[in-house]
């Protein structure tokens, strides 16, 4: 067999996030395209780089770095993974790109939209690939969620879509300088999850072109406890199609497991989709207009068998988007096709609207009414 592709990686923090990727992408699996390297560590600290790689791709050879910047510096990383909290991926994302380094960034790629430019505006100049590791947009589900909704239309026109992800953090119980509660990390509902069930939201109404349609009419609340964002409801209006769309999130409550998180409907029937999490989602199902009895255009739910799609997960379900994304790289492309530039300052703009309607300013930031 013809030996696969190399991609080496360069590990960023060595938080969760970065423990599931890594775990993740060094799975041996049958139909592997790419063969992922992990080629360096960075760390606040040596022995926690050390824990790491130990425990989390111990078959690997890493070069252990006790900064992000030797992560930078190290000529055989092709890529540099960036999992620490959003309120640094704007510093971290900048000095690797500075570095001429591709960057692959953990979601909500900025705290703001303007930081969001700018990160692809320094990517144009050095001629580096960056996109933001929205790994829900890279999962099957989602493509052929959305492929039936605005190839097929399976339910006819889209009018609007419920969408929301709950989640439930004890905030009062964590450290102040945990990501869930740190200001400067970024902490709040709406960045950390909320960027989830929005981008629902914006699959449905802006369908396969995220950031090129009209910007939607929003109007938002927020609330907040001991200065953090814990809650977010946000109603989206595109003028033009009038779709319409009620986008939530809150870090008090976790919603029902394995429940529906967002339905979607169009002018021909909706689309329930369910899974662990929102942005764990393991099924949809389709039910179509009952044709022939305008009044009861719908049967009851109960009734009513829909058509159900699964999309059972490869390990956590990074490997789709570490995959897409090395195939990005060796292919010497600069921007994901599946999570775009525009995609990304359109999610921010809208969440800088939200924020501003909602009252959530981070340090640094001016409020702005
Ligand atoms: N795609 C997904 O499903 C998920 C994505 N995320 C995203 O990943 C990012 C990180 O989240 P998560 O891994 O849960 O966070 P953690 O708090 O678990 O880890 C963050 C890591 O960032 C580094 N870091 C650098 N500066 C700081 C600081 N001042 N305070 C704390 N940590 C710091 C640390 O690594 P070190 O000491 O090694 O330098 C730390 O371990 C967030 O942007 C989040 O939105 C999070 C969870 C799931
Ligand atoms: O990305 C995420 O998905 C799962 C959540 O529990 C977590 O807080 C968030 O960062």
């Amino acid at each position: 067999m013809a030996a696969l592709p190399t991609v080496r990686w360069g590990i960023v923090a060595t938080g969760m996030i970065s423990s599931w990727f890594v775990e993740d992408i060094v799975l041996e699996r049958q139909d592997a395209k790419v063969e992922h390297v992990i080629q360096a560590i960075g760390s606040s600290k040596l022995e926690k780089g050390q824990d790491f790689k130990n425990t989390f791709c111990p078959k690997q050879n890493p070069r252990i770095y006790s900064s992000y910047e030797e992560v930078y510096g190290d000529a055989d990383v092709d890529i540099v993974y960036i999992g620490t909290p959003h309120g640094y991926h704007y510093r971290d994302c900048m000095q690797a790109i500075a570095a001429g380094k591709n960057v692959l960034c953990e979601k909500s790629l900025t705290i703001n939209a303007k930081q969001a430019k700018e990160i692809f505006e320094a990517a144009r100049a050095k001629n580096v690939y960056v996109a933001e590791a929205m790994w829900l947009r890279h999962r099957p589900l989602f493509r052929d969620l959305g492929r039936l909704l605005h190839q097929e239309k399976a339910i006819g026109d889209v009018t609007r879509i419920f969408s929301d992800f709950a989640s439930g953090v004890d905030i009062d119980s964590l450290p102040p300088t945990s990501r869930y509660r740190d200001l400067t990390l970024g902490a709040g509902s709406l960045l950390d999850i909320g960027v989830y069930a929005l981008t629902y939201t914006i699959l449905a109404l802006e369908g396969d072109a995220p950031g090129r349609s009209e910007f939607p009419h929003i109007l938002a609340t927020q609330t907040h406890e001991a200065g953090i964002e814990i809650t977010t409801s946000a109603i989206l209006h595109y003028p033009s199609t009038g779709r319409q769309g009620i986008t939530t999130c809150t870090t008090k409550t976790f919603g029902p497991p394995g429940e529906v998180f967002a339905v979607v409907h169009g002018t021909d029937g909706f689309i329930e989709i369910e899974g662990t999490a929102p942005s764990i989602p393991l099924a949809f199902t389709v039910y179509s207009k009952q044709t022939g009895i305008p009044e009861r255009a719908y049967f009851p739910k109960e009734s009513f068998q829909g058509k159900r799609y699964e999309f059972p997960n490869v390990g956590r379900g990074f490997v789709w988007e570490a995959e897409n994304t090395a195939l990005d790289v060796l292919n010497g492309r600069k921007e994901s096709e599946i999570v775009p530039w525009a995609g990304s300052i359109r999610i921010m703009e809208i969440m800088d609207e939200i924020r501003r309607q909602g009252n959530t300013v981070y340090p640094g930031e001016r409020r702005r009414d």
